[in-house]
């Protein structure tokens, strides 16, 4: 098996026809930790959007957890994002019902349809993050942090081997962005890869990795001492 879980070449990105990314290469390989830093409008949520194909790829070529981005067809969105986890700035919950019923949600619309075997992945999800005790809440009755938490859950359904989290400890104080933060670090030391967007240079600083930057419509590695 390849080492590599994402590959971009020379690939070229846009909003509306106004060129975002130009020419941009990348590589990425199993069981990393990503940054992406940049100015606001420099292109990282653009990248992300690509990256689980809510962009299409239309210039270059790019692979992500084994699917091709450049021959991606509709109906093959739902298997890649089965193997992409996505966690948002904005959480995304269901407002309308509990947090296990949002995951139950989330199973059953992937193809899930065992009630025991749902219910042992919610359990297992939910506990890794430490929200177990918190499955028959409704979204508003918990913290902004405790609903990231519950996000980060929910990414982790369908075992993905890849996590984009674009900006998510946006919303939340710095304690809990810490707090959050822990939920990805250890999801990573269990080998899953993850590329997280963000402009929280505090977290950058307390747990350094591999940093990219969105600049000037190009993207470059940049070592912490020059952030
Ligand atoms: N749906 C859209 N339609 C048209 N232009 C868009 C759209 N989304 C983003 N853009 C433009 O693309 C550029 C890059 O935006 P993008 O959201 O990728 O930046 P970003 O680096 O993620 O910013 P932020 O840090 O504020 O989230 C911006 O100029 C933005 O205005």
């Amino acid at each position: 098996m390849s080492n590599t879980i994402l590959s971009l070449q020379n690939v070229s990105i846009f909003q509306e026809n106004t060129s975002i990314l130009a020419n941009i290469s990348l590589n990425v390989n199993h069981g990393e930790f990503i940054y992406l830093i940049g100015k606001t409008g420099s292109g990282k949520s653009s990248l992300m959007k690509t990256l689980y194909a809510d962009l299409n790829l239309t210039e270059g070529e790019g692979t992500i957890v084994d699917f091709d981005l450049r021959t991606l067809k509709e109906s093959q969105i739902p298997f890649l994002r089965r193997k992409i986890g996505i966690v948002f700035q904005d959480f995304k919950l269901l407002p309308d019902r509990t947090i296990y019923k949002n995951l139950l949600f989330v199973l059953k619309a992937t193809g899930w349809t065992n009630q025991n075997e749902m219910d042992n992945r919610i359990e297992d999800v939910l506990d890794r993050v430490g929200m177990l005790d918190h499955a028959n809440k409704m979204p508003h009755q918990i913290s902004g942090g405790e609903q990231q938490r519950v996000a980060i859950a929910r990414a982790l359904l369908n075992d993905p081997e890849l996590i984009l989290a674009d900006e998510p400890t946006g919303n939340l104080d710095p304690q809990t962005s810490v707090e959050v933060m822990e939920v990805l670090q250890k999801i990573n030391a269990n080998g899953r890869t993850i590329i997280m967007a963000t402009h929280d240079y505090a977290l950058l600083m307390k747990y350094p990795a591999k940093t990219l930057k969105c600049e000037g419509g190009q993207i470059f590695e940049v070592v912490q001492k020059t952030i």
